[in-house]
């Protein structure tokens, strides 16, 4: 799988890699990378099937997704890193924490959630696939910013672009990987130091879920950032920084 990554930060460094949501693409991280590499190594890409990660045919599981960071830091030689993800970027970190143990160091979990499968997914793959991404701009929006940031012409634009630059069989294939997922039952044998940071108004995936994860792995903690929405991290960089910044470690 030829994974798309940007690799910045002093050599030699704690790696921290980020992983997107869905319908989003490294991009998302913008806001982040220039604080996490004063202290570390940032590894960021682009999911199946978003920005300029090719997208296979689905339907994709959390298995794939997971592979697919592991088969890239195996490609960087990074034998361990932080983890952060937003949305199915969680999913993901959520997996891979369970799955490969000695390759997360520490776990930021960012408006995901261990349970948010369920048909509709499936419709929603449907949909792309008969209709394409750019379909998915203004209902997607609504979800990821509150009101007023949804609005702002620079916001739209950026995510816009990022949703219709992905793969419409790519989004599928991922929407397929969250209709199948099954984390829930497994977030007892995640052992890696665990922060996870919610949206107050996020829609898609509330407090509630954070609340479910921080009470399935022993020791986790939980964050609420409000005004945000879905993708907490683009609309409260600052609070967000920090945050990762103190769960990694490089706090000044
Ligand atoms: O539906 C959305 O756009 C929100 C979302 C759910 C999973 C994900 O990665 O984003």
């Amino acid at each position: 799988m030829n994974v798309n990554h940007e690799l910045t930060g002093p050599e030699g460094a704690p790696v921290v890699v980020l992983s997107n949501s869905l319908g989003t693409d490294m991009r998302l991280w913008d806001e982040q990378v220039p604080a996490l590499t004063g202290r570390f190594r940032v590894l960021r890409y682009d999911q199946r099937g978003h920005g300029g990660t090719e997208g296979k045919p689905g339907p994709y599981t959390l298995a794939q997704l997971g592979g697919d960071v592991l088969e890239l830091m195996d490609r960087l030689n990074i034998s361990e890193a932080h983890f952060a993800g937003v949305s199915l970027g969680g999913m993901t970190g959520m997996w891979l924490a369970e799955h490969a143990p000695e390759r997360i160091d520490r776990l930021a979990l960012i408006c995901t959630s261990a349970d948010l499968g369920g048909t509709a997914w499936l419709d929603r793959a449907a949909t792309v696939r008969a209709n394409g991404m750019s379909a998915m701009v203004e209902p997607s929006l609504p979800r990821w910013f509150t009101p007023a940031a949804a609005e702002r012409p620079d916001v739209r634009a950026k995510f816009g672009d990022m949703i219709t630059r992905a793969d419409a069989e790519g989004y599928a294939g991922c929407c397929e990987a969250i209709a199948g997922m099954d984390i829930l039952d497994g977030l007892s044998g995640i052992t890696a130091p665990t922060l996870v940071i919610a949206g107050a108004e996020d829609p898609a995936t509330p407090p509630s879920h954070a609340e479910r994860i921080a009470a399935g792995v022993a020791g986790a903690r939980v964050e609420v950032l409000s005004p945000a929405a879905h993708l907490a991290n683009a609309e409260q960089p600052e609070a967000v920084n920090r945050l990762l910044l103190e769960h990694f470690g490089g706090a000044a």
